[in-house]
């Protein structure tokens, strides 16, 4: 049976602005979103039976049809019936290294690692852009993990625009490994403390408001002129602004991780995860160790990785 295994890279938000309210419940947002290496393996292989099986050993990740790999392939079954039912089914395995619950789009990761793989295994020839449009039906992440590289998000995270991204940047990455955020909380939170505008989509006054009100310019003329200093002095993330005060430990981590140098130290996403930027893998071992020294915390896990031109890789 054929067999295909693919890097599925988290993601960072190097920007993350919420510029309004939805009438569908979600918010509206311009981000600056990156992947890393930091990637989970994920496999999938053909099965003779017409079933989904899924395997992943991490005791937080559901196996069931609540993993969004799970989902895709029952996306891709719903849609194309006649391809996947002559196909038969699959099996896919999720090696999982991104941490879960971290901000860092892993389970959406694994969902646009399955798009990849079953569009090669099931011969289906979806572009690149209508896995994307697939993608988003499976998650606000989803279609910028099947874009991967550097790019602008708007909408509720899935109309891209790609950027061309400064590769050679490395990050920290810090989190305390018995504490994750639900991005559902973190969004309702936000909404409930800030108020932010409603925003219906047929107001158009409502849109040039709040094109007016959009700050990530500085941040994506700092990606265009490959200025890691300035993308470093340009990190935002409206979401620390619940994030933090409700875990304090958390922003004491973004604390010591920005006393101790790089380029910039951010949340990411709807976090808990903090990262700092850094020139070289040398200067961000240096960053890893001393705030490891300094916090000495027994459940606070560091991964050091590098900015990635891409989001779901083939690997042989
Ligand atoms: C925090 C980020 O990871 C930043 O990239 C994303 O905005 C979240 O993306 P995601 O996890 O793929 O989110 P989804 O699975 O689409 O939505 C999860 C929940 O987050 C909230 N949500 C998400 C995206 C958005 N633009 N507005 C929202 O309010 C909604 O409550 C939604 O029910
Ligand atoms: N393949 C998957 N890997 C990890 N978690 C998954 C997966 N599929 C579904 N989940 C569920 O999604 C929840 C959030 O996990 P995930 O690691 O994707 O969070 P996250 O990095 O904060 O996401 P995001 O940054 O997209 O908001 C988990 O608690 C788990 O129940």
């Amino acid at each position: 049976m054929r067999l295909y295994t693919l890097l599925a890279a988290a993601k960072i938000n190097l920007y993350l602005e919420i510029l309004g309210d939805r009438c569908d419940g979600f918010h509206e947002l311009v981000m600056v979103m990156q992947s890393i290496s930091l990637a989970d393996r994920v496999t999938v292989r053909g099965l003779n039976m017409p079933m989904i099986q899924l395997r992943c050993d991490h005791p937080q990740v559901p196996t069931d049809a609540t993993n969004l790999a799970y989902r895709a392939a029952m996306l891709l079954q719903e849609k194309f019936p006649d391809v996947a039912n002559k196909s038969g089914g699959v099996e896919i395995t999720i090696d999982k290294r991104i941490p879960v619950g971290a901000g860092l789009a892993g389970g959406s990761s694994n969902g646009a690692a399955a798009l990849v793989g079953l569009n090669l295994l099931w011969d289906l020839g979806l572009t690149q852009m209508e896995l994307q449009e697939l993608g988003a039906e499976l998650g606000s992440d989803v279609p910028f993990c099947v874009m991967g590289g550097t790019a602008i998000a708007t909408g509720r995270g899935e109309e891209l625009d790609p950027l061309t991204g400064l590769d050679s940047l490395w990050v920290v990455l810090a989190k305390f490994e018995t504490l994750s955020v639900a991005t559902p909380w973190a969004y309702k939170t936000y909404r409930q403390q800030f108020h932010p505008t409603y925003i219906s989509a047929s107001d158009q006054s409502t849109l040039a408001e709040r094109q007016a009100r959009i700050h990530s310019g500085p941040m994506v003329s700092a990606i265009s002129a490959k200025d890691g200093a300035a993308i470093g002095r340009h990190l935002y993330n409206d979401l620390e602004k619940v994030v933090l005060p409700t875990h304090p430990e958390v922003s004491q981590l973004r604390d010591a991780m920005a006393a101790y140098g790089g380029l910039g130290t951010l949340m990411t996403g709807s976090g808990p995860t903090i990262f700092t930027l850094a020139e070289t893998q040398t200067e961000a071992e240096v960053i890893q160790t001393q705030v490891r020294s300094q916090l000495a915390h027994p459940s606070l896990k560091f991964w050091v990785a590098q900015f990635s031109p891409t989001g779901i890789r083939l690997v042989d």
